[in-house]
């Protein structure tokens, strides 16, 4: 019997870069034995829905699109007992999990790794009743991400993600948070915090995720504290690109379970895209959920 692959593709992802690619994709597949069924995504969550239901029924489960399209995939699998291995063509903007896999940004070099690659299994971030692949974020900066208009981010790619985010300083606001992890509880006013599953998070160099592993079941947690005045402010923009090794704004830590509560709603982003307002969040990581087939780096 042949091998059965499921091949969900945004075609907007990327302005629709995938189009023209699409052929010699399905022939590459085609190549190395599988019968492919080929999925284009109608709408928001539709990938997340086809996953869910057809999963069960294929060897391999392999998607593409931006960041966003790989979040719906793999929420779609964690829903299902049975897990495909699952192959990522990145054709996004930014696709800041890609470059952590080792996955080709070209998306027929990327079809290569999926076929000869090696399956990693790695770890998914729960968040309430959602998922994230590798960063759920609130406060300043996460709505840069989807307010850069796509041309900005396609001649600046990472770039834009930070000049955008200088843009909103003057209005930044801070929270007052509760948040709790299996070693730790802090109370603080803070700024911007994250959970991040990812070696790079939208361009950010900083944030101490140089040495990060995606299947230790463990998430990195920056939290970054107001700075009270504009010299503060300087020398955490400078930690924040890179140019500074230590901030004494930011509080970063390993955990595998947050508790984050606080009076007001807070607005999260998951994956890059607006995941909605909560004064309750537990972010748990789901370790080893995923077996992903990415380059051979380790
Ligand atoms: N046929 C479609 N028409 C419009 N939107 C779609 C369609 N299929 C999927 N979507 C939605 O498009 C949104 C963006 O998808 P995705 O992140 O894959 O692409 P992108 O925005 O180009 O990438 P990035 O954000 O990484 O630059 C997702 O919310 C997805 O659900």
């Amino acid at each position: 019997m042949k091998k059965k692959l499921l091949f969900v593709v945004n075609p907007m992802a990327g302005k629709g870069a995938v189009k023209s690619q699409l052929l010699g994709i399905i022939d590459l597949f085609t190549k190395y034995g599988y019968t492919v069924t080929v999925h284009p995504t109608q709408k928001k969550s539709d990938a997340t829905q086809i996953v869910q239901k057809e999963a069960k029924n294929y060897h391999m489960i392999v998607c593409c699109g931006g960041d966003a399209t790989l979040n719906e995939t793999v929420s779609g699998l964690m829903d299902c007992e049975k897990r495909p291995a699952l192959g990522y063509l990145p054709a996004g903007t930014v696709n800041d999990f890609a470059s952590s896999l080792h996955i080709p940004k070209n998306m027929l070099k990327a079809a290569q790794t999926a076929m000869d690659g090696v399956v990693f299994h790695c770890d998914v971030g729960s968040f309430n009743q959602e998922y994230f692949t590798y960063v759920a974020a609130f406060g300043a900066f996460t709505d840069v991400a989807y307010d850069t208009p796509q041309s900005f981010k396609n001649v600046l790619g990472r770039l834009a993600y930070f000049l955008e985010g200088i843009k909103h300083l003057p209005q930044l606001k801070s929270y007052r948070l509760r948040v709790e992890t299996e070693t730790c509880v802090i109370e603080d006013d803070f700024l911007f915090g994250m959970a991040a599953n990812s070696t790079s998070i939208g361009g950010f160099q900083g944030m101490n995720l140089r040495d990060v592993s995606m299947d230790d079941g463990l998430f990195e947690v920056s939290l970054i504290k107001m700075p009270e005045n504009l010299a503060q402010l300087q020398t955490l923009v400078h930690y924040l690109i890179g140019l500074e090794k230590k901030s004494d704004f930011v509080r970063s830590l390993k955990a595998s379970r947050i508790h984050i509560t606080s009076q007001e709603e807070v607005p999260w982003t998951l994956d890059g895209e607006f995941g909605g307002r909560f004064n309750q969040v537990t972010i748990e990581n789901k370790h080893k959920a995923i077996p992903i087939v990415v380059g051979k780096f380790k």
